[in-house]
């Protein structure tokens, strides 16, 4: 166990925090108060993963952490939305083993 195990949970408890104190400067914030936030997500979550794709394609696996990293996000932000938690996400993975 280290530090950075937590760190699904604690991203999730700041996107979360987001939908109710709206800081200025927050990208995450401003996702939720914009009307075409939702749609915004979905087109980032959908360039993501053609960078995803190139980033293994190229053998490039720096890149390849960084779109991943992206994704999640935008996937937490996107399960947020729906009023969803990682619990869900969790859940759904543990009914699959
Ligand atoms: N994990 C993220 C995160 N990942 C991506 N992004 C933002 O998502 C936006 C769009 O992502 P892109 O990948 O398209 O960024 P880009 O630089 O245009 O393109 P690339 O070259 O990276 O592909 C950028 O503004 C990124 O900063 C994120 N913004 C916030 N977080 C987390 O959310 C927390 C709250 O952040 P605020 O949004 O500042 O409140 C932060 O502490 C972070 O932990």
């Amino acid at each position: 166990m280290n530090s950075d195990d937590d760190v699904l949970d604690e991203l999730f408890s700041v996107i979360e925090d987001r939908k109710e104190n709206v800081p200025d400067d927050s990208y995450t914030a401003s996702l939720f108060t914009h009307e075409k936030g939702e749609n915004a997500v979905l087109e980032k979550l959908g360039e993501e993963s053609t960078e995803l794709v190139l980033a293994a394609k190229d053998g490039d696996d720096d890149e390849l952490a960084h779109e991943a990293a992206d994704i999640v996000y935008h996937m937490l932000v996107l399960l947020a939305m729906h009023d969803m938690t990682v619990a869900d996400l969790r859940e759904e993975l543990a009914e699959r083993r």
